[in-house]
């Protein structure tokens, strides 16, 4: 059998990305070669019902020791595979013009420690998600496992999405920077050269949902309501923003869990000046992130832009007008699961998921791994080889 590249030719992808808020599975389906976008498809948003949400969150806290024969963790992944599983149907049922070839599938981060963070040991990172389930659930083939090339070659593993931001802002006034306020925030710089910088800011909502959660029983600080009643405490703020994170220059990661210690630095603060303050940390991390120049521009997505005390704070903060992506007719919420369809084509093309400017990985990094669970690989298009 010879096999033969099938080169840039357009794919209709499904893109899955759960994150680091555990509030559901983002799906979005995008017509790509993994250069540019041909179309955009519909997006939605398949929430999880709190009980997962709350296995989920108890398997980050048990990840550094958790094995792969662990029952939580097996059910866990399986209900979570599932709820792609139904994610997807959904999403096809809605663009039966627009047949899906193949699905990249992000799954659900429970643990993250590249080098720089795995305190002398080897770097891992851990998403998720059974892709032959998903696959066979689904009929397509899936590419997933997005980060360990990366973090094995010596990257950060993580931002993944600037390839995605850069190739949307082709065309844009340069400086100009992305912003995603998701669980945890992280950038893409498009230089007045045209060169991409990212990384992870620090935290995005993780920090204020976990502090929602503790004080008022929901699973976050809806429309910023408790940081509005609130004061900022600047001597908890700074000692918060003295982590050594900060201090590291660009490309840099984190985990969910990275600043989990730091809460303790918030006791004894009432439920408001507590919100307050981690929403000026998540504006403040921003602002204090070493660039080697400033964009004219900050368009903002995730679901942190819905948060109007923590886009307050991020424009008081920021020398530039901060603006929602929607200003670029982008859908702010549905931003990754596209960039998961877009690096999946990129997978099978064998184009580079990241950069030496992206992650810190020292070349460019190809990444994602293929599974065709229970079905024929030759039978989908979408696939790079043909019999
Ligand atoms: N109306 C709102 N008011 C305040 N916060 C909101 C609102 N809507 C969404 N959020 C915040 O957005 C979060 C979800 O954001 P998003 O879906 O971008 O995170 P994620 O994709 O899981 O994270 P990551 O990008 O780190 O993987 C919620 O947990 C909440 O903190
Ligand atoms: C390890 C991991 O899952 N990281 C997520 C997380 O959520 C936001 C930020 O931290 C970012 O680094 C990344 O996700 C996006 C999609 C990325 O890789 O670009």
């Amino acid at each position: 059998m010879s096999a033969s590249v099938q080169g840039g030719r357009p794919v209709n992808v499904i893109g899955l990305m759960s994150g680091t808020s555990l509030d559901g599975v983002d799906a979005a389906l995008l017509r790509t070669d993994g250069e540019r976008v041909l179309a955009h498809g519909p997006a939605l948003t398949q929430p999880y019902p709190p009980e997962l949400r709350a296995r989920l969150r108890a398997l980050l806290d048990r990840a550094p020791t958790l094995t792969a024969t662990d029952p939580a963790l097996i059910e866990a992944t399986r209900a979570l595979t599932l709820a792609h599983g139904e994610a997807v149907q959904q999403l096809r049922a809605l663009a039966p013009a627009m047949p899906a070839e193949l699905i990249g599938f992000h799954g659900q981060t429970i643990l993250h420690a590249p080098a720089s963070l795995a305190a002398g040991q080897a770097g891992r990172t851990w998403q998720i998600g059974d892709a032959a389930l998903l696959s066979t659930l689904t009929d397509l083939p899936v590419i997933h496992d997005f980060r360990s090339a990366d973090v094995a070659a010596g990257g950060e593993g993580a931002p993944l999405v600037p390839l995605y931001h850069a190739a949307l802002l082709a065309g844009q006034a340069r400086p100009v920077a992305v912003l995603n306020l998701g669980g945890v925030a992280n950038m893409t710089l498009v230089q007045s050269n045209g060169a991409v910088l990212a990384c992870d800011t620090g935290p995005g909502n993780a920090l204020l949902d976990d502090w929602a959660m503790r004080h008022t029983g929901r699973p976050f600080d809806q429309d910023g309501a408790l940081a509005r009643k609130g004061r900022v405490v600047s001597t908890v703020l700074e000692a918060m923003l003295a982590h050594p994170f900060f201090a590291r220059p660009a490309p840099k990661s984190l985990d969910r869990l990275s600043f989990h210690a730091a809460l303790a630095l918030l006791e004894g603060l009432g439920p408001e000046d507590g919100a307050a303050t981690l929403t000026a940390l998540s504006a403040q991390a921003v602002a204090r992130t070493p660039l080697p120049e400033q964009p004219a521009v900050w368009f903002v997505c995730g679901g942190g832009r819905h948060n109007p005390a923590l886009m307050h704070a991020l424009a008081a903060a920021l020398p530039a007008p901060v603006r929602p992506v929607e200003a670029l007719g982008w859908k702010g919420d549905a931003l990754e699961a596209e960039c998961f369809g877009f690096l999946a084509v990129r997978s099978l093309r064998g184009l580079p998921l990241s950069l030496p400017a992206t992650t810190g990985v020292p070349a460019p990094q190809r990444g994602g791994r293929l599974t065709c669970g229970g079905i024929t690989p030759y039978a989908h298009t979408a696939l790079p080889f043909t019999p």
